[in-house]
């Protein structure tokens, strides 16, 4: 049987942080009995990730998601659970699987500051035990790749953040790691770079079939790369399933797009929906998902519709309402309101 690339079984992670009292008695007393609160920053998650798949793993701010990606390389022991990365425990950080994933955090630096991307290169080809040969050829084909050949002269503090973030990437897969751990590898980049590392992370993935688990705040990463999303908020999982289940099963609403014969929209269209767009004789409403064949009926017996279309809402908005959702509900706050037909 096949085993999956990452097992997680209810893996848990709790920190205990002091909580600092207010006022000079209070903080005095506090230096005798500490007082500490916990952070279920990870809880009971479970997952399976197979070999090949490229999943996101998508939360708000402070969901766990870093936490995870922590406990899956190693950097951290859990409190409670299990993990399995091509058959490793992570945190028993065994020395062959050190050698077959990495973990790219985008806030992070690997590089050396001062030096040449092609000096902290070769750092890893020593630590990594790779030989000239696979060194060589790799290097060339990243750089090539990422178009940074022309640049692995030069300090790394001299290069853009894109240029960087490019040269990170690099150091992170000459050792032809075949899980890849990304945690927000475009932040703060901009559209053009997020673009080139995207493409790159495509290209890369599916020619070496190496698994990958993605966090990113940015959407178009997401649509780009990955067609399952594991949702976490609360340090729990709350979804995982393909990304169109999300907008399913998220999205209480879809778009309708009109285009209107002549160069009007009429009058009252904010009886069925919100609109999203005006560009007359073109509207974009904004309708509850369950009422669209009520509400495409009514329109076209009323009005005399050139064009029309359905669509889902962008990714972007449904995973944006489904964050601001509360940390313990399994359901969106944001409910569908009921709009007159
Ligand atoms: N070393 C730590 N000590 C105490 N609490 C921590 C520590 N690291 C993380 N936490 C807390 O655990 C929770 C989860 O944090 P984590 O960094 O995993 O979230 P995240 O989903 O990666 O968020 P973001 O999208 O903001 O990066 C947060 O409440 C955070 O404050």
């Amino acid at each position: 049987m096949l085993m999956p690339a990452i097992e997680v079984n209810n893996l848990s992670k709790t920190y205990r942080v002091y909580r600092k009292r207010e006022g000079l008695m209070a903080s005095i007393t506090g230096l005798f009995h500490r007082e500490y609160s916990e952070v279920h920053a990870v809880e009971k998650v479970g997952f399976q990730i197979e070999k090949g798949e490229m999943v996101a793993f998508l939360g708000p701010n402070g969901a766990g998601k870093t936490t995870t990606l922590k406990l899956l390389s190693g950097l951290i022991f859990p409190t409670s659970g299990d993990a399995k990365v091509l058959g490793y425990t992570p945190w028993e950080r065994h020395n062959d699987y050190r050698r077959r994933f990495s973990l790219v955090m985008g806030q992070k630096n690997q590089l050396w500051w001062d030096l040449p991307a092609q000096e902290s290169f070769r750092l890893h080809k020593e630590i990594y035990r790779i030989d000239n040969k696979t060194f060589d050829n790799r290097v060339e084909e990243l750089t090539e790749l990422l178009e940074v050949k022309k640049l692995v002269g030069q300090p790394v503090r001299e290069l853009s953040l894109g240029e960087r973030m490019r040269m990170e990437l690099i150091a992170a897969l000459l050792h032809g790691p075949e899980v890849l751990l990304l945690d927000e590898p475009t932040i703060g980049l901009d559209v053009v770079s997020q673009r080139r590392v995207q493409e790159f992370l495509r290209y890369y993935q599916q020619e070496r079939k190496i698994t990958v688990v993605l966090t990113s705040h940015y959407m178009k990463d997401v649509e780009a790369l990955c067609s399952r999303a594991i949702i976490i908020n609360g340090g729990k999982v709350k979804h995982d399933g393909p990304l169109v289940e999300i907008l399913d099963r998220f999205s209480k609403y879809k778009i309708i797009d009109l285009l209107f014969a002549g160069t009007e929209i009429p009058a009252g269209l904010e009886r069925y929906g919100t609109i999203q767009e005006s560009t007359p004789p073109r509207v974009k409403l904004q309708v509850p998902r369950n009422k669209i064949p009520e509400i495409l009926t009514n329109l076209l017996s009323q009005y005399t519709i050139e064009d029309v279309g359905v669509q889902e809402r962008p990714l972007e908005e449904v995973i944006a309402e489904l964050f601001t959702s509360d940390r313990d509900s399994d359901e969106p706050s944001v409910l569908p309101e009921e709009s007159p037909v």
